[in-house]
């Protein structure tokens, strides 16, 4: 990559200079931020238009490049560019400004938690209880975006900008990347001016990040053969040595020893611009997509010389070619008596493809070879998610491995969703000040929006990539509506093997109709949630797998699909009420359903799109696509009225409960649970069954059927535990997590009356709910109320205090403010009591993935020695096969008789109650089912 010092250097020199222009006449920037593309692809064409976006406004932080200069010399490989002017107080964005592309990372922080959370409150400033192991960060959380525009339209990454506002806000600094595969990096300058770091970043911090941060992103890194995509999950330690071949405009190979230990070991000029640029004179092609997509219905025989047209047709098993073996490329177009017009377009571009593909997986090959590397990950937006590229290149890897030609083993290799942002990702980690050098990969949670239609109470922006129009505020949804429909269109793929070309060396997927755009689709937002972490109670954290039910079979992701889809419309009724019915409730319904309709066929089409699909993400992806469309919380009402019947009801149960024997008590508290879990809003024969009467006498209707032995019982090894046999006695539990599931009587009349009798033992019980809406699941912001209701204190005289339990526990646990605020001068009789706490698990959905959880949640694991996992969700789909550290109860009615057949070999309503006991020393019980 001869020239790209000056290059580079060149362009950053033209930002200088142009920039005293710029102030004198507020001139746009686009130029000058472009220069440091290389063959001045675009520079031309760059129109001025967008000049006013970035603007000086006295109030207003921005990106201001007056009087930007390289620090030092320009001749060294690591120019600081200083930007005298620039207010630090400016949006998290880093981009990186290639020959080809611009790509661009920034950072959103979530808006502000309310602060009047009553049990966060109460929790920590009442009683003191905080999470001590919490770390503080510089940043409070937030997301991280990723997108692309083609350098020459920077006008439109401009707009973008402008468009989502970052270049204001009231944050820490710019970072800007010029240069085309360049190995540069810089350090962040002392001095209080903000600073333009010039760097090639993404192969130097790439080891770093990809150890610490993407590695650990579930994930990330994949193979891709014959067409399938497989996951590979990178163990920490065996990360290094690798080679780092980055495909832009072109080609970087670095072997990575370590954090911060690379060096660039080759290279080819022979790279993405090559086969765009080749590709665009030879065909006339007007973008890159358009000549990928003519690649795929082309046949490369007609120009490229074979094997088998040198032989007479034969293979050449002497040296172990095939005829089909591509013998010289474009080879045929010397012999013939042709003109380009001769050609199809089609053709050439598959020859150019696969050449360069070949070529560059050749050479990969063999430095790998050359350095005993055994994993190579190719990154670039030359791949750009294309099968075709991927299996062209992982074929050439392994085609040199053939046995004749083996010597050193295998080199596998691999590709990464986020392929095209590793320099600016690289650069936006490294930037100490964001303090996302700390963060850890379970922080990080990848979401899938379509374009956010609301920041701030405003709408921002056009949301799918088409950047061309101007961003137009007013028609905004009705362009979503729109898109989303053009990409719900299934895009058909061709199953692999069927390019009828045949023959180890060809590859097989081809694919079909290219994307308008796969990495749109392909890669999420990454939310930073520095308060997430791995469930501590875990056996084994890295055997994790959430999700019970494997997508990966085609029958079973069909048949979800068809579940999610037709509950659709039912709840964007359920949602648009639950905003009021407006107008504007309805065109977001209706975008909601479009853009969840489009994810499901994306995701049908290609199940490994946004990485592993379990049932898990799906149902989560309902939630996020619900709040990405601003609807809180759409089963609000349902949720009220449900709590407000059961809660009318507890003073009986409890009395009732009271009146009974232990072992009864206890076993009847289990039916309890499990026969309120009916009241399940997300599963259709549940909603179908709540139009047959009233809650209370659907309960009664399901306690009713609580025969034993259900289809899994463990209740007499929980028994056993809780009271012992004999004369051997247990402790009773320390303290219990309660990961509780539905409002209404699940939570009312199954789990509290639970809570009650293990805080009756003396086991301190924390409820654990979710952070955020998700169906009709409790919030841990709703749990205060309804504990408080349901510990009331019965006024009529003649009713027993059959509530005292929870409210003292309630008190204890601060959840009981006005209660606490009340006795405080009464002697506390039960001072030993053990608290009732609530605490959030760090998400909104109905299933719950235990390596991201709250560090309140965390925190409040480290005593606990009894876990209780409710419903469906969080017992069935996911954690059904989990293990702990210590005792845990899975407790939950199958709502659905597909998954009852295949995980209980039993029928809908069927239940579970499985108990899995760790081994105490001196063990008097037997073994669990499991
Ligand atoms: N929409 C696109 N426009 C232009 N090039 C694209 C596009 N999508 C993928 N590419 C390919 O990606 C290459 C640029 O990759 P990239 O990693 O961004 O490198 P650079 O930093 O040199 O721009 C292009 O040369 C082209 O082969
Ligand atoms: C989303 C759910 C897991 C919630 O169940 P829960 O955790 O509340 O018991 C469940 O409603 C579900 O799997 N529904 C889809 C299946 C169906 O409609 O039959
Ligand atoms: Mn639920």
């Amino acid at each position: 990559m001869a020239g790209l010092t000056e290059d580079t250097v060149l362009g950053i020199d033209d930002i200088k200079e142009k920039d005293e222009e710029t102030e004198r006449t507020s001139k746009p920037i686009d130029k000058e931020v472009s220069a440091g593309e290389e063959g001045g692809q675009g520079e031309r064409d760059m129109a001025p238009s967008a000049g006013n976006l970035i603007h000086r406004s006295g109030s207003r932080p921005q990106l201001d490049l007056s009087k930007a200069a390289i620090a030092g010399n320009f001749e060294e490989r690591n120019p600081t560019i200083l930007l005298p002017n620039q207010s630090d107080d400016i949006s998290h964005l880093a981009l990186d400004i290639g020959g080809s592309l611009i790509k661009l990372v920034y950072f959103s922080r979530h808006e502000d938690q309310s602060i009047s959370d009553k049990r966060k409150k109460t929790v920590k400033e009442r009683l003191g209880i905080s999470n001590c192991n919490r770390r503080s960060y510089p940043i409070l959380g937030g997301r991280l975006h990723f997108v692309k525009f083609e350098t020459n339209k920077i006008n439109d990454c401009l707009e973008f900008i402008d468009s989502k506002q970052l270049h204001r806000g009231d944050n820490y600094g710019i970072l800007l990347l010029i240069g085309m595969d360049s190995l540069w990096h810089s350090e962040l300058s002392a001095n209080d001016n903000a600073v333009i770091k010039a760097t090639g970043g993404g192969a130097y911090k790439f080891a770093d990040l990809f150890k610490e941060r993407l590695g650990a992103i579930r994930h990330e890194a994949f193979t891709h053969k014959e067409g399938q995509k497989e996951f590979v999950q990178i163990d920490h330690n065996e990360l290094f040595p690798y080679l780092l071949v980055n495909i832009g405009s072109g080609v970087s190979m670095i072997k990575v020893d370590g954090d911060g230990k690379f060096q660039r070991v080759s290279g080819t000029n022979v790279g993405g611009g090559t086969y765009w640029g080749l590709g665009r004179l030879l065909t006339k092609c007007k973008s890159f997509d358009e000549l990928l997509e003519l690649s795929q219905r082309g046949d490369n025989r007609t120009i490229d010389m074979l094997v088998g047209d040198i032989y007479g047709g034969m293979d050449y098993p002497k040296i172990g070619l095939s005829a089909s073996t591509i013998a010289s490329s474009f080879g045929k177009a010397i012999s013939e008596n042709k003109e380009l017009e001769d050609y199809r377009p089609e053709d050439i571009s598959l020859s150019l493809l696969r050449m360069i593909s070949y070529n560059i997986g050749q050479i990969s090959h063999l430095n790998a070879l050359r350095f005993g590397i055994k994993r190579i990950f190719f990154g670039g937006f030359f791949i750009r998610g294309h099968a075709y590229t991927m299996d062209t290149i992982s074929f050439a890897v392994h085609f040199w491995q053939f046995p004749i030609f083996r010597s050193k083993g295998e080199a596998q290799a691999m590709f990464l969703r986020h392929e095209g942002f590793l320099g600016a990702l690289g650069a936006f980690m490294s930037y100490e000040k964001h303090g996302l050098d700390d963060l850890m990969a379970h922080q990080l949670v990848e979401r899938f929006p379509m374009g956010a239609p609301y920041t701030g109470g405003k709408i921002h922006g056009p949301p799918l990539g088409d950047l061309n129009e101007k961003a137009s505020v007013i028609s905004w949804m009705e362009k979503f509506v729109q898109k989303g429909t053009e990409i719900t269109a299934p895009v058909p793929m061709t199953p692999s093997g069927t390019t009828g070309l045949g023959g180890f060396e060809v590859p097989l997927s081809k694919g079909g109709i290219l994307r308008s755009d796969a990495s749109a689709l392909n890669v999420g937002v990454l939310h930073l949630v520095p308060s997430l972490e791995v469930f501590p109670l875990l056996a084994d954290p890295k055997m994790y797998e959430p999700n019970t039910i494997d997508l990966s079979d085609h029958g079973e992701l069909e048949y979800w699909f068809t579940v999610l889809s037709e509950h659709l419309p039912d709840l964007v009724d359920k949602a648009v009420a639950s905003e009021g019915g407006t107008d504007d409730a309805k065109r977001r319904g209706d975008a909601f359903a479009r853009a969840f309709s489009a994810h499901l066929a994306r995701l049908l089409e290609e199940p490994a799109a946004y990485g592993k699909l379990g049932l898990a993400n799906l149902l989560e992806l309902r939630e996020e696509c619900l709040r990405e469309f601003q609807f809180v919380d759409a089963y609000r009402s349902i949720k009220q009225r449900e709590n407000e019947a059961s809660l009318a009801v507890l003073p009986d149960l409890l009395m009732e409960l009271d009146s009974m024997s232990e072992e009864i008590r206890l076993l009847t508290l289990i039916e309890g649970v499990l026969a309120a879990n009916i009241f399940d809003w997300g599963a259709r024969a549940c909603v179908d069954l709540y139009h047959e009467g009233t809650i209370i006498e659907i309960y009664r209707m399901s306690r009713n059927k609580m025969h034993r032995p259900w289809r899994v019982d463990d209740f007499d090894v929980f028994k056993e535990r809780m009271f012992g046999s004999g004369d051997k006695k247990l402790p009773p539990h320390r303290r219990a997590l309660l990961f509780v599931d539905n409002a209404g009587a699940d939570i009312v009349l199954g789990m509290l009356p639970l809570a009650r009798e293990l805080l009756r033992r003396g086991t301190e019980v924390v409820l654990v709910a979710n952070s955020l809406p998700a169906l009709n699941d409790v919030t841990a912001m709703e749990l205060p109320d309804i504990v408080a209701e349901a510990a009331k204190k019965e006024t009529d005289s003649s009713s027993p205090q059959h509530c005292d339990i929870l409210r003292r526990a309630a008190e204890a646990g601060g959840l009981l403010v006005d209660a606490m605020i009340n006795t405080v001068d009464s002697p506390r009789e039960n001072s030993a009591l053990v608290p009732l706490r609530v605490v959030e698990n760090g998400c909104g959905s109905p299933c719950i993935d235990l390596r991201q959880v709250s560090s309140e949640l965390a925190a409040a694991a480290n005593d606990a020695d009894l876990i209780i996992l409710e419903g469906m969700g969080r017992s069935l789909h996911t954690n059904f096969n989990a293990r702990f550290k210590c005792d845990a109860l899975k407790l939950a009615m199958v709502k659905n008789q597909r998954l009852a057949e295949k995980l209980i070999n039993g029928n809908i309503y069927d239940c579970v109650c499985r108990f899995c006991i760790l081994h105490y020393k001196f063990s008097l019980l037997g073994h669990c089912t499991l």
